[in-house]
This record gives structure tokens, sequence and C-alpha cells, in this order.
């Protein structure tokens, strides 16, 4: 049963291991209602196997989470989504020939179950739920500022709408925690900036939790409450932005360091790093 006091997600020691190498391991975390948790790393740190690990796509060879409560290990990935967890793509996932209602429409969870007698012969039963959808999925549309496009074809859409899309029909599963795998890949600055607008609106609206995965540090750095960073797939370092910004090691992870001088004098051993980034990070956390 629900009980406010108990975290959406908990995850203590999480992990898998694919042939010899730790994707993950000792993965912990504890997300509540309404909180917004962003879940950073270099290239390969392992947060797109930890989006895979709790929603069912791979099994953990480690650890347990629980989803309000409930044990969710082991569980299909249609049982996760019935849960309450849902999750956006790196590549967006819609059904491109329907409509943009139409992609709400189908993601809606089982509160709408027609009865077949009333589908057939099209009762005023039917046809009031059909308006009680219908205007549900412009409420949701209305969020994302596409409720002017409820007829156009998904296809048709330019991109950063698309994935705006591709979260009000995360959210029309009515789900308890949204996983957000790099929503603002691709976007331009102004596209990004309204994914930001959306994204605060969801979850004050909703009170939902989210785990936000994303590359774009100004993003993470001016929505989440707390950040966790990965590097080879283990927690280096998890607090608040301003925390992250200046942790050494979450920089250095992502400088692609050691840059330190060796010992013996010898500093050529690294890639160019990328000052960028952690320019970046700090600048984010203003
Ligand atoms: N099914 C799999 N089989 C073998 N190795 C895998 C599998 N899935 C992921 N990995 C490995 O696990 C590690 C973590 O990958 P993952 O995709 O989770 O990283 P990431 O942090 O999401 O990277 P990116 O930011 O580039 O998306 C990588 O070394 C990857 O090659």
């Amino acid at each position: 049963m629900s009980d406010a006091t108990q975290p959406i997600l908990k995850a203590e020691h999480l992990g898998i291991t694919f042939g010899g190498l730790k994707a993950v391991s000792n993965f912990n975390m504890t997300i509540n209602k309404g909180e917004l948790i962003g879940l950073i790393g270099p290239n390969g740190a392992g947060k797109t196997t930890v989006f895979n690990l709790l929603t069912g796509v791979y099994k953990p060879t480690e650890g347990e989470f629980w989803l309000d409560g409930t044990r969710m290990n082991g569980k299909k990935t249609y049982q996760v989504v019935r849960a309450g967890i849902a999750r956006t793509f790196q590549n967006i996932r819609l059904f491109k020939q329907l409509t943009v209602e139409e992609n709400v429409l189908v993601a809606f969870d089982e509160s709408f179950t027609y009865h077949m007698g009333s589908a057939i012969f099209r009762t005023p039963g039917f046809w009031k739920q059909e308006n009680e959808m219908h205007e549900k999925a412009i409420d949701l549309l209305r969020i994302f500022n596409l409720e002017g496009l409820a007829t156009t074809q998904a296809a048709n859409l330019p991109y950063g709408q698309q994935r705006k899309l591709e979260i009000a029909r995360a959210l029309a599963t009515g789900m308890k925690l949204l996983l957000l795998d790099e929503p603002a890949a691709g976007m331009n600055p102004t596209e990004t900036e309204d994914l930001l607008h959306c994204i605060n609106t969801i979850r004050d609206r909703f009170g939902i939790a989210i785990l936000l995965i994303e590359h774009d540090m100004s993003l993470v750095m001016s929505v989440c409450q707390r950040i966790q960073v990965l590097d080879y797939g283990r927690t280096i370092a998890s607090g608040t932005p301003e925390e992250i910004a200046n942790n050494p090691q979450v920089i250095s992870a992502y400088l692609g360091s050691d840059n330190n001088d060796d010992a013996d004098g010898d500093s050529t051993t690294k890639a160019e790093p990328e000052p960028s980034i952690a320019k970046t990070l700090t600048e984010g956390a203003r």
C-alpha cells in the first residue's frame, strides 16, 4: 500500500555484470515524491544501464529496488509500466503515423476501459468516456503547448516537439516515477529552455518523482535538487548541484583525467581534456 512518507524509488546495492564488465555496481538511490534527481556521468558511465535495470530490461545481478514500497526485482517491462515507472528514450519512440492526440490516447492507463457492448452500440456511456479521454489528452498536451497540434501527424512535428510529445505520452501512463533519458539531446537553446519550463511544470503539477539523465549541464544544474554522478559504473559523488559542480573528482571524471602530473613528471598519458564541460558544470550551478 502507498505510504506518503515512503520513497517512490529506493535502490540498494543495485548492479549488473556483463561477462567480465561491471556496468553498474553498488548503485544506491532514494527519490521521494515530487523530487527531481539528476543522473550524470561521462559516456559509458552506466546511466542508461541504470534505466534498463529500473525498467526490467535488464535483471540485476546484485542488489534490490522498490517502487513505492513494492519490490521490483525480476519484474517484466510491462509489469514495471503497470506498477508506475515510465521512461523516455535517447532515440525518440512515437507512433509517427498517428496524430499527436492519438499518441497520448494510446498511452492512457487502464482507468479507461470500454465494455464491448457500449463500444459496438455507441451508447451514451461510450461517448461520455470518449469525451473524457479527449479532454484529458488535450489537458496534458496543453502543458507542453501542443494542444493546437492535436490533429497533426506526429511525424510532421519538429524535433523539439516530438521530444515533448514523448514526455506527454509517458505522463499519460499515470506513472509515479518518470525516467527521462537525455530529453534535451539535439534541441536548440530555445527548445531546451522550453523543455526546462515543462519539466518544472510537470513536477509541480503531478508531484511525481523524476530521474533525469542529461548531458546538458546547465539544464541538469538548474532543475535538479540533487545529482548523482557515475563513472565506470560506480557512484563517485552525490549532492546538490553546487556541491557536484565543485567536486574535484567529478570535474576530473569529466575531463577524462588523470591529467595530474605523474610522479615521474610524464603528463602526456591522457587524451586532450575538455575544459568546456567543467566550465559548464560550474556555470550551470550558478
Ligand atoms: N547489453 C550489454 N552488454 C554488454 N555491455 C553492455 C550492455 N549494455 C551496456 N553495456 C556496457 O555498459 C557500460 C555502460 O553503458 P551505458 O550505456 O549504461 O552508459 P551511459 O552512461 O548511458 O553512456 P552514454 O552517456 O554514452 O549513453 C558500457 O561499457 C557499455 O558498453
